[in-house]
């Protein structure tokens, strides 16, 4: 969406937005969604919105509220968001969530708010989140200290997707500090709640938020500012470094996807791990310098061998020396595939087939094939003749009838079925670098 392109506030005290802004948001987006916790800063964020738009923009106006339970007070705080919210005639969302039992509780809260907010919300529509300057330094504080890279220096970004529908995530107010939106709340005589859980310092970003942001701040007052700089001028220098090695890393990937690990050994160590991070975090994954450093490791040389490097969101494993991000789980829909008169998309229906004593069943392990020329090859040989990725060979169907071994997908026929039809079509999450 182009209002992107706009900063979302003027420049001048009041909290004031840019109507360019404003009027492309509201053009564009079905329909505007505040994310308001009760708190001081959506309430503001709300309050100037809802004071700064049209009759026939308002229309489109729409306030959530996640009720994640942790507070005695949250039902108090639900109603008072509700009242507000009559009070600025705008529809009011809320939704209950329940929290399992975790280690981290905030995190469990995070989590479960950005999904109720992914299921809330349609295609084009639009989340205001509340998250000033303040959140950005303790957000970037936070992850240098648990350890971070260039990416995690962009900070909280200003504008995301949120989930795969097409809506998006918009933070209008990280150019501002706390104290302009405590101002602004002030000079309305706005009522907000305070959740005592932002003064538990056992919470790592309170411990930040309480402690260590107003200690620094007593040596370099601006350093939310400086922050919030810094996290632009990396965030351009980032997408900037992004475009350029997704150009290299595309001259040196096949149709695939796969990168060719011959290339990445012959650069220099540092660059390897450098391009190695660039592949992994284009296809939306990530991995620490130890997990790179694995991987390098791994998959150095032996190209007869078949590691598989297992991360929180996926795998990587070879083929033909070249290098696939995988998903951990394997899907299983094929589609279509197709015996004589019978299509189905899932393995599971397909896995029994009746009539013609026609079964799909596991891989037979150890099986034998008889080849057109008459001579017989191991499955595992035959594997390695016709180049089948590692990761399809227990994911392929393999037909039988009255148990014998007939048809391999349509890799592989018995020549007594020569006439046998099966075609089948791999899923494209799971690439068939051989099948095209
Ligand atoms: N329970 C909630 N329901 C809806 N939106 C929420 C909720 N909690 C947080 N948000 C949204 O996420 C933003 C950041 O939340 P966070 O908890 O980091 O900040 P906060 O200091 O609690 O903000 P606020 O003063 O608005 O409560 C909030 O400003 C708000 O827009």
């Amino acid at each position: 969406m182009s209002f992107q392109q706009h900063p979302p506030l003027t420049s001048s005290a009041e909290l004031e937005f840019n109507s360019v802004w404003l009027a492309s948001l509201f053009a564009q987006a079905d329909k505007v969604w505040v994310a308001y916790s009760g708190g001081v800063d959506s309430h503001v964020l709300l309050h100037a919105l809802a004071a700064q738009i049209t009759p026939e923009q308002k229309t489109k106006l729409s306030v959530i509220h996640v009720h994640h339970g942790l507070s005695p007070h949250a039902d108090t705080w639900l109603t008072h968001c509700e009242q507000v919210c009559q009070a600025l005639n705008v529809t009011f969302y809320a939704q209950k969530v329940t929290l399992k039992a975790q280690a981290s509780l905030e995190d469990a809260a995070r989590k479960a708010r950005y999904q109720v907010f992914e299921e809330s919300l349609s295609a084009n529509d639009v989340l205001l989140l509340a998250h000033h300057q303040g959140d950005q330094a303790e957000t970037v504080l936070f992850r240098l200290a648990r350890g971070t890279g260039t990416k995690g220096l962009t900070g909280m970004p200003a504008v995301r997707a949120l989930g795969d529908q097409g809506a998006c995530l918009v933070r209008p107010f990280l150019s501002i500090n706390k104290a302009q939106i405590e101002g602004y709340a002030g000079q309305h005589g706005l009522h907000w709640v305070e959740d005592e859980s932002n003064l538990n310092e056992r919470f790592s970003r309170n411990f930040l938020r309480q402690k260590v942001i107003p200690l620094m701040k007593t040596y370099f007052p601006n350093m939310e500012q400086s922050v919030s700089f810094m996290t632009q001028r990396v965030t351009t220098d980032y997408e900037m470094l992004v475009s350029l090695s997704a150009q290299q890393l595309s001259n040196v990937s096949n149709a695939d996807g796969g990168l060719d690990l011959s290339w990445l050994y012959q650069q220099p160590t540092l660059q390897r791990r450098f391009w190695l991070r660039q592949f992994i975090e284009q296809k939306n994954n990530s991995l620490t310098q130890a997990q790179c450093d694995s991987v390098l490791n791994m998959f150095a040389g032996g190209e007869d061998k078949q590691p598989e490097f297992v991360f929180a969101d996926g795998r990587l494993m070879r083929h033909q020396n070249a290098l696939y991000v995988l998903p951990s789980e394997c899907p299983v829909e094929y589609g279509p595939l197709v015996i004589g008169q019978v299509k189905a998309r899932r393995f599971d229906q397909l896995r029994l087939i009746q009539g013609e004593g026609v079964e799909l069943k596991a891989r037979p392990l150890g099986a034998k094939l008889l080849l057109s020329n008459g001579q017989t090859r191991s499955l595992k040989k035959w594997f390695n003749d016709h180049q089948i990725p590692v990761w399809w060979r227990e994911h392929l169907p393999y037909l039988f009838i009255q148990d014998e071994l007939v048809a391999i997908a349509s890799l592989w026929r018995h020549p007594d079925y020569g006439h046998l039809q099966f075609e089948w079509r791999p899923s494209a999450s799971l690439p068939f670098p051989n099948h095209h």
